[in-house]
Formats: C-alpha cells, sequence, structure tokens
C-alpha cells in the first residue's frame, strides 16, 4: 500500500491535477497554497455564471460547505451536476453538519444532483452523516472516535462512495476496505482549515486516479506526514511558525519520506 501511495504522490506532480475549489474564506488561501506545494493547480473559480464553463476543464472538483451562501450553493450544485455529467471526480467536506441543520439540506441536493467520489469530513461528521452520535464544537470534532470504522463503513455503503474520517487516527473506506493512517501530530489541530487543506489534497489526488481509496489514502497521509514533519523540526510547538512549515514540508516530501515514515495499517 506504502508504494501505491508514493504512486499517487509521482502522479500528482507529473500531472499537476487543476483543482476546482468552492469552499470557505475562512481557509481558502491555505487551501490553493497546499494544493501549489502538494504539485497540483488550484483554481477558486465559484461564480454562479462562471463555473459551469470552467468545470469543463478541470481534472477534479472540492466543495466544502464551511461558509457556504445561498449564492455559493447554487454555484456548487451547477458545478457538481457539469462534474458529474463530465465523469469528473468531486470531493465533499461537510463541515459543520452536525451544527447547521441547513449544511445537511445542502449535502441532501448534492447528493441528489450530482456523483460525490469522496466524502471527507472530521471523525464527529462522518459519524454524524452516518446517523451515529458525532461530538463536535461547531467546525471541530471532540469525538473519541468510538464506532467510527462502522460509521464510515456503513456510510460508504449508503451513498457508495469513498469515505474519509480524519481523527487523530485517520480512517479510509471504499465500504469493503479499509485503512488506518497512524502518522500525526497534535499541531494539526492548533491550527484552523487543516481538515479543510486535506480536503483539497483529498480532491488533488483524485483528480490523477481512478484508485480513489489510494489516493485517498495518499491525501490524508501527505497532510498527517508533513505535519509530523513540520512538528519535528520546531524549536517550540508554535502553531504560527507550524503553519509555515506545514507547507514546506509538503513541498518537500518525496516518495522514500512515504516509504520510511508512512505509517498504515489495513483491516
Ligand atoms: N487529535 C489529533 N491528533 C493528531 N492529528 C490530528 C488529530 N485530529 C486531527 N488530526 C489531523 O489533522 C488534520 C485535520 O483533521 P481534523 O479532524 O482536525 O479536521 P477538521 O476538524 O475538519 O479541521 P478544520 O475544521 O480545522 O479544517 C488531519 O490530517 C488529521 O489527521
Ligand atoms: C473556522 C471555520 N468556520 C467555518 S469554516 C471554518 C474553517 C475550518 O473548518
Ligand atoms: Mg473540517
Amino acid at each position: 500500500m506504502l508504494s501505491s501511495i508514493a504512486g499517487v504522490l509521482r502522479s500528482v506532480r507529473e500531472k499537476t491535477p487543476l483543482v476546482q475549489a468552492i469552499t470557505n474564506y475562512v481557509t481558502i488561501n491555505d487551501c490553493a497554497n497546499i494544493l501549489l506545494c502538494f504539485g497540483a493547480s488550484p483554481a477558486m473559480c465559484e461564480a454562479k455564471t462562471e463555473v459551469e464553463d470552467f468545470t469543463g476543464l478541470i481534472s477534479s472538483l472540492y466543495i466544502n460547505i464551511g461558509t457556504l451562501t445561498e449564492e455559493q450553493k447554487e454555484a456548487a450544485l451547477l458545478a457538481a451536476r457539469k462534474a458529474s455529467e463530465l465523469n469528473k471526480p468531486i470531493v465533499l467536506d461537510p463541515v459543520a453538519c452536525c451544527a447547521i441543520p441547513r449544511k445537511m439540506t445542502i449535502i441532501k441536493e448534492l447528493f441528489e444532483n450530482a456523483k460525490i467520489s469522496v466524502i471527507k469530513g472530521n471523525t464527529g461528521e462522518i459519524k454524524f452523516l452516518a446517523g451515529y452520535a458525532g461530538k463536535v464544537r461547531g467546525v471541530d470534532s471532540i469525538d473519541d472516535g468510538q464506532g467510527a470504522v462502522e460509521a464510515c463503513v456503513s456510510l460508504a455503503r449508503q451513498y457508495n462512495t469513498i469515505v474519509a474520517a480524519t481523527g487523530e487516527t485517520d480512517i479510509i473506506t471504499d465500504g469493503e476496505r479499509v485503512c488506518f493512517i497512524h502518522n500525526q501530530t497534535p499541531m494539526l489541530t492548533r491550527i484552523t482549515g487543516a481538515g479543510c487543506m486535506v480536503g483539497a489534497l483529498t480532491a488533488a489526488a483524485a483528480g490523477v486516479t481512478e484508485d480513489r481509496f489510494t489516493s485517498s489514502a495518499a491525501a490524508l497521509m501527505a497532510m498527517s506526514l508533513a505535519g509530523e514533519m513540520a512538528a519535528n523540526s520546531l524549536e517550540k510547538q508554535l502553531p504560527g511558525t507550524f503553519r509555515m512549515r506545514l507547507f514546506d514540508c509538503l513541498h518537500n516530501l518525496t516518495e522514500e519520506d512515504i516509504l520510511n515514515g508512512g505509517k498504515i495499517s489495513c483491516l
């Protein structure tokens, strides 16, 4: 599995996938920069009158509903329909779905109108979507992860999609296979947007292969491993410096780093 994951990193850098992101304004710039560091090409194209033309050109679409306005929602639906028609992968980040009822309405509309390739959320969000009691504080998960694997598998089967749940241990499943990424650093929880960024990377990776189970594992591992390397490089564990180092470490991440430092287990 590690060599397939390293292969996804290589493909991203060889193919430079064009990722269209309709994402929240808190972390939109972080998402653009992390995509560049990964080797992808970001485009935050979200105007209602532009999205359909642009979606024709992309490798993948990332939809993050963190601060979605009504206008952005319409744009997201147009882009998602077009991407589905063209068979381009869509990654959905269901930010705050458990805290704000309107988010669930949007998610349902997206599923009714488009084929979602990957749902990537924090463990609290994923458990909530699967109908389990997920613990969250606004956009943050405070879930202990109990029952998370069952929730991920059940959600993946329900929607015939890949599910990627982030937390201290990340879980990825296609409803049959399950793998766990054990790379981690608590520093990733001290900055906002680590989840948004990993969602953007998941879209980039989905744009270079049909194997969205492996590509999702690659995106989550790239983030967690770059995070580990960034934290290890710090004299003091400070979030501002960590955030900068995270970008640098992802930019420098090699296939060898994955083969030597990637920690993954599979069920
Ligand atoms: N307790 C933890 N310890 C270590 N790493 C973690 C922990 N929780 C999450 N991570 C890592 O942080 C990254 C973001 O996951 P998280 O679950 O915090 O997303 P999120 O809540 O959606 O984040 P945000 O809302 O800030 O974008 C992932 O790469 C994940 O592996
Ligand atoms: C803080 C915050 N609020 C809405 S989206 C977002 C970014 C992390 O999900
Ligand atoms: Mg999130």
